[in-house]
């Protein structure tokens, strides 16, 4: 946060932009800078003036068909919930380098037992990721992506601008 508000004061200064803008540019050059793929957002949101009523957000603790309901509601189909689920490949969670988007979140989903890589980290993945795997719909996503990183890359990439623009008031810059 610290980062991305010395960001927007800079481009307040020459042109006022949304929170919202900012988040949504923000996540895309950190895919991009970590070896994921390009993705063009575009601006023109109007922040929220009041916060969104709680449960809006999935919890880690659903299961496959909770998930499913719940990215559903919004709109999201499951192969866009298990494309965008593969964003839990950077961080800490074990699913190879913390700092690489690439594929790997669904090549160690698939392994039994999952083992961590690349990183300090003893736990892999949330009880959401590994829901995924015991569903057989998504179980199929899951292996193509770990098959196909293109493919990943690509479907990725049109959920993660579909996510962004969701729910947004524009607003003509
Ligand atoms: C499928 C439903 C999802 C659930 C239940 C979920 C839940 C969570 C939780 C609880 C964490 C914090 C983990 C921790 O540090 O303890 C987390 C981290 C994260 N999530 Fe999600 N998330 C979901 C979908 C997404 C989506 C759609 C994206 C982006 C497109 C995303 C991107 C991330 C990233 C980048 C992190 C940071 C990972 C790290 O630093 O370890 N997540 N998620």
């Amino acid at each position: 946060m610290i980062v991305l508000q010395k960001a927007k004061t800079q481009i307040d200064a020459i042109h006022p932009v949304s929170w919202a803008d900012v988040i949504a540019v923000a996540g895309a050059e950190a895919i991009e800078v970590c070896g994921g793929p390009t993705i063009q957002v575009s601006l023109g949101r109007h922040d929220s003036l009041g916060a969104d009523p709680e449960g809006k957000l999935p919890e880690e603790t659903l299961d496959a068909s909770g998930l499913k309901r719940c990215f559903q509601k919004k709109g999201f189909s499951t192969q866009e919930l298990v494309a965008l689920s593969g964003a839990h490949t950077l961080g800490s969670k074990g699913f190879g380098s913390p700092t690489s988007f690439d594929n790997s979140y669904y090549k160690v989903l698939l392994e039994k037992p999952p083992t961590p890589s690349g990183g300090m980290s003893t736990m892999i993945g949330l009880p959401s990721d590994h829901a995924l795997v015991e569903d057989d719909e998504c179980l199929r996503w899951i292996k193509k992506y770990a098959d196909d990183e293109n493919m990943f890359f690509e479907d990725f990439k049109n959920a993660y601008v579909k996510l962004v623009n969701s729910g947004v008031k524009w607003s003509s810059l």
